[in-house]
């Protein structure tokens, strides 16, 4: 049988995230007046020595001469090292431990630094290839050990070679001695290793790069701590989303690319390949069309709270599972609204406009207080409901209505019909969903039945109102002011022009779609989104989402985890259980759940099994994905 490979890492910015010559240059150099100064040269000498422009021996002994190192700063460094890890090391200590003999360290570093790591990786001593200081009698410092070849130029290769391996040798490391160890025929392959440090010639001389340990265990086929390397998964993030969303999602190990504005279908359609999960917000269009040319995509995030934009039934078809932040605005929408009654009410951004003008117009006629009137709510959700609670501590009277059965907040009255809803009502705000039924569910009779003089405010979705039907209303008088945040056609981006028959009307506030855009909304919608999509990336939970069926699911612990999406259709449950029966495998737990159109069953397994035996459960009638994860 041919021998196993044997893994040779580099030290420095591989095994641990720091560069302990710098590390040590710190501890020595803590309260040094020229201590900034040195501190540039050693950086400038090791970035130098790392992409090759200088012999690496001479580096290393410029660096030692620049510091007033002693034994007690080496002791120092020594006793934290493990807190250096890198955190893909760190979650993969299994690989080092279950490979004792096919684990070398080298590096130009020190023994007294490494050897602590060394022994928490479980590689012996004998396996430890590195430099030895040297120290005059009172503890300094004075170079290294001249006879070790890894005080030298090319001295890694040399080293290697003293040790006779057999079968192949992978070398893994982030700096040029590294990639100088294959040029010289010590190592058969070469990774690039570049979770702490990307170096371009390095990276250029390497077989491939590799960004984690995962990624290196996924490359050479081994098991590592996760399924499949969290850094090979893209996210892309369209719209602005907010940083405290892309900085979870890389805190956890992912590819996070971003785009500040929409994408239009084609735009999208060139973007998606590759693409494992899409973030947007209520501008980008995820049709069909955009779902055909995805490859890799397993989730859609709405950063907001509609999800009208999303073709929903074809995700959920194609297994692409889609979440939203249902609640996070909710209040941001509700004060604008509240805001805009009072503004409207008074005249204020007309009369403001003319202030700016010059013209001083002080006048009570058509001025109102809120208190008293009768706001009547459509769409008595997550915001309706709330902005009942506000207009009423305002002293306003509030009906609303809803297609489905609500709880009515406070004195909020029910009504049995939009039609009753807008006859009564001093002000009509829009709540509904963005469902396509809901198209011009405010057209021309609707604003005919509003009293007189009445006010209406949109901030739900544009499509709603007939906007010409409304135009003409205000125009006349008919209709006493409007809010309107949401259009039928928005700009994609800022800097793309806006138009509607609304603009230039007297008592008209018009906000270009800011509802939830608070930074407050707004880093609540990025934590919370991200958060849902890292729960369904990382254990398979698909609570709040829109589209599959919602099963609430804890880390996966000592078992394997199979998610099985599947078209809602008899025996699925069956027949994949046959399928699990003939692999061989011995289920731990398992969960069904079922919408009328999609079935997500879940079933942990015990690790020991085939995996090519996983591949009878891809082909179960009705199977739209499946995914293993652990
Ligand atoms: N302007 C913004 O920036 C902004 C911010 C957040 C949300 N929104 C929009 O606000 C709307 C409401 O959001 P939500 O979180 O309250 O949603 P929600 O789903 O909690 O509530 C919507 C309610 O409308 C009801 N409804 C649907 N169609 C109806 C109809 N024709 N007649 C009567 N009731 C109907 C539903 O039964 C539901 O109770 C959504 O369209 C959302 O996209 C806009
Ligand atoms: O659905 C929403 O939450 C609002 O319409 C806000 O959308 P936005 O994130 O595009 O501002």
């Amino acid at each position: 049988m041919a021998d196993a490979a044997t893994f040779v890492f580099d030290f420095d910015s591989t095994l641990v995230r720091i560069e302990t010559l710098e590390a040590l240059a710190d501890l020595a150099l803590a309260g040094c007046p020229d201590a900034a100064s040195i501190r540039t040269q050693i950086g400038r000498l090791t970035d130098q020595a790392m992409a090759g422009e200088l012999d690496f021996g001479e580096a290393l002994r410029r660096r030692l001469a620049l510091l007033p190192l002693t034994r007690e700063h080496v002791a120092t460094l020594a006793a934290r090292i493990l807190d250096e890890g890198t955190p893909s090391v760190r979650r993969n200590l299994a690989f080092f431990r279950d490979n004792p003999g096919r684990i070398v360290i080298v590096s130009g570093g020190f023994r007294e630094i490494i050897a602590p790591v060394a022994e928490r990786l479980g590689v012996s001593p004998d396996r430890v290839l590195c430099n030895d200081l040297t120290y005059d009698a009172s503890g300094r410092v004075t170079g290294v050990d001249g006879t070790n070849p890894l005080s030298r130029a090319g001295g890694k290769a040399e080293a290697i070679r003293g040790l006779n391996l057999t079968g192949p040798i992978v070398m893994i490391g982030d700096g040029w001695t590294d990639a100088e160890v294959k040029l010289a025929g010590a190592a058969d392959r070469f990774y690039a290793f570049t979770e702490v440090v990307r170096r371009e010639p390095v990276v250029a001389a390497a077989d491939a790069e590799v960004a984690s340990m995962d990624e290196l265990l996924h490359a050479e086929g081994l098991t590592g701590r996760w399924s499949y390397p969290r850094s090979r998964m893209k996210i892309l993030l369209l719209e602005n989303v907010h940083p405290a969303a892309v900085e979870r999602l890389e805190d956890a190990g992912y590819t996070v690319d971003t785009v500040k504005g929409a994408l239009d279908e084609d735009e999208l359609i060139a973007r998606i390949r590759g693409v494992h999960v899409l973030g947007v917000r209520s501008k980008t269009q995820v049709s069909a069309r955009v779902l055909d040319a995805a490859d890799r995509l397993m989730a859609v995030a709405a950063f907001c709270i509609g999800t009208n934009q999303i073709d929903l039934a074809a995700a959920a078809d194609r297994g692409v599972a889609v979440f939203n932040a249902p609640y996070s605005n909710t209040r941001s929408v509700v004060e604008l609204a509240v805001g805009v009654m009072i503004a409207l009410m008074r005249d204020v951004t007309d009369k403001s406009a003319a202030m700016h003008r010059g013209e001083w117009n002080k006048s009570a006629t058509g001025s109102r207080e809120l208190r008293g009137k009768t706001l009547g709510i459509v769409g008595y959700g997550a915001i309706g409901s709330q902005l009942s609670v506000l207009a009423e501590s305002l002293g306003m009277r509030v009906v609303f209505h809803d297609l489905t059965e609500r709880l009515a907040l406070g004195n909020a009255r029910r009504l049995p019909s939009l039609d009753v809803l807008l006859a009564e009502s001093d002000v009509v705000s829009l709540h509904v969903d963005g469902r396509v039924e809901n198209t011009a569910i405010i057209g021309a009779a609707q604003l005919a039945r509003m009293k007189e003089g009445a006010l209406l405010l949109n901030l739900s979705r544009g499509h709603i109102v007939d906007v010409g039907a409304l135009s003409q209303a205000l125009g006349s008088g008919r209709i006493g002011g409007a809010a309107v945040d949401v259009f039928p056609e928005e700009p994609a981006t800022n800097a793309d022009p806006f138009d509607s028959p609304l603009r230039g009307l007297k008592n008209v506030i018009l906000t270009p779609h800011i509802g939830g855009s608070t930074e407050e909304a707004q880093e609540a919608i990025g934590e919370f989104a991200a958060d849902r999509l890292l729960a369904y990336l990382n254990r398979g939970d698909t609570t709040f989402c829109v589209n599959l069926p919602n099963v609430q699911l804890a880390e996966v612990s000592g078992a394997h985890r199979i998610l099985h999406i599947h078209r809602n259709q008899p025996g699925v449950l069956a027949d994949l259980n046959r399928a699990l029966a003939a692999a061989g495998l011995n289920i731990l737990g398992q969960h069904l759940k079922t919408d009328e159109r999609t079935g997500y069953v879940i079933t942990d397994v015990d690790r020991d099994y085939d995996p090519q035996a996983l591949d009878g459960l891809k082909t179960v009638a009705g199977t739209l994905r499946f995914r293993l994860l652990y």
